[in-house]
């Protein structure tokens, strides 16, 4: 149904987009509609905390169809019958208004604190990187692994999971694939995974061969809603079991790189990294040798930390 009304291959036509969810919503009968507003987990949030309803950022709304580059929705868009649900979109870390007085007073905040419009997850883990310059690029592995790269072009490809966030004047091309620390949770313990990863050789690569899922699906480098997992045959060894599942990831890592290489996007020069998976040093080693690139740690790893930093950008233009 959706891909009825968007263009060949926008982002929206990807099952898991917001705007197919707000579809199959609006088409299951029930209660009268026309009153709902649409909010993602963010606006939900700051919506608590500044009271006025159906207010977005041009991050959050990208999935649901908005258009960062013109920033509006488009035409094919707004003639649905369900457009009205749609949230006013502003740019990531604008001010909407001040906290609400209760919970101003309940939790001892000053008068003038203001809140601002907030970024998706891994948006906020690579402005916690601080990496700025076209080429730099952050894969964040937490339970899945997202990728962003910063590129003077804007590219998209709902095929292939690809699609772009703005940032400012740049792009942040990238994916997110159904692979990452989920799977490895469902075999390990994270102490088994520290004292594992421990004894692994990162310069020696592994000849096991996976597709580490947690169910069956994957949205990057290849959108394929039936991929089934792929996690035997098991060694004896847990040892040898962990470097494959990681060496396996870190392929699936090189190729989502080379995909956006092969669409077009700014070469990638530097990898940082950030999420639960980026504690493990043998595992970003491997990652080294696997992408033929440099990863590094980021220093401030944690998203809520590029949060912050755009809200501090907010508040100084207030
Ligand atoms: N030493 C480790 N090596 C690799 N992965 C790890 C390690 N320790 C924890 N993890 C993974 O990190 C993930 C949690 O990271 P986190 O960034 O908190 O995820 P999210 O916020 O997406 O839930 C877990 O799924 C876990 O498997
Ligand atoms: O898998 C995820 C959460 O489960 C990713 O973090 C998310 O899909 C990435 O989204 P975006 O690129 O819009 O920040």
């Amino acid at each position: 149904m959706v891909k009825s009304i968007a263009p060949a291959n926008h982002t929206v036509c990807s099952g898991t987009s917001t705007l197919c969810k707000l579809v199959s919503w609006w088409n299951i009968g029930g209660a009268n509609k026309t009153s709902a507003v649409l909010l993602h987990q963010a606006d939900w949030l700051l919506w608590l905390l500044h009271g006025k309803l159906g207010v977005s950022d041009y991050n959050n709304a990208l999935k649901v169809g908005y258009d960062p580059e013109v920033e509006s929705y488009p035409p094919w868009l707004l003639s649905q019958p369900y457009s009205q649900l749609l949230p006013s979109v502003k740019a990531p870390g604008a001010s909407i208004g001040f906290l609400k007085e209760d919970i101003r007073t309940k939790y001892g905040f000053p008068k003038d604190c203001v809140l601002c419009t907030g970024t998706t997850d891994s948006i906020a883990a690579f402005l916690a990187a601080r990496a700025t310059e076209p080429g730099k690029a952050v894969t964040s592995l937490g339970s899945t692994l997202a990728i962003k790269l910063l590129s003077t072009n804007r590219i998209e490809d709902a095929r292939f999971g690809v699609y772009s966030h703005r940032l400012d004047d740049k792009w942040l091309v990238g994916g997110a694939s159904n692979t990452g620390g989920a799977v490895l949770r469902q075999i390990f313990t994270d102490e088994q995974l520290e004292k594992l990863s421990d004894h692994i050789n990162p310069m020696e690569a592994s000849p096991l061969d996976y597709y580490p899922l947690q169910a069956v699906g994957e949205r990057f480098p290849l959108a394929d809603p039936e991929m089934a997992p792929r996690l035997h045959p098991r060694p004896q060894s847990d040892v040898e079991y962990l470097h494959g599942i990681l060496e396996s990831i870190a392929r699936i890592e090189a190729k989502a790189y080379r995909l956006l290489k092969d669409l077009g996007a700014t070469q990638v020069e530097e990898v940082f990294t950030a999420g639960g998976g980026a504690k493990n040093e043998n595992w970003i080693r491997i990652r080294e040798r696997v992408l033929g690139l440099s990863v590094r740690r980021a220093i401030q790893t944690e998203a809520a930390y590029g949060a912050a930093l755009l809200a501090l950008k907010g508040a100084q233009h207030y």
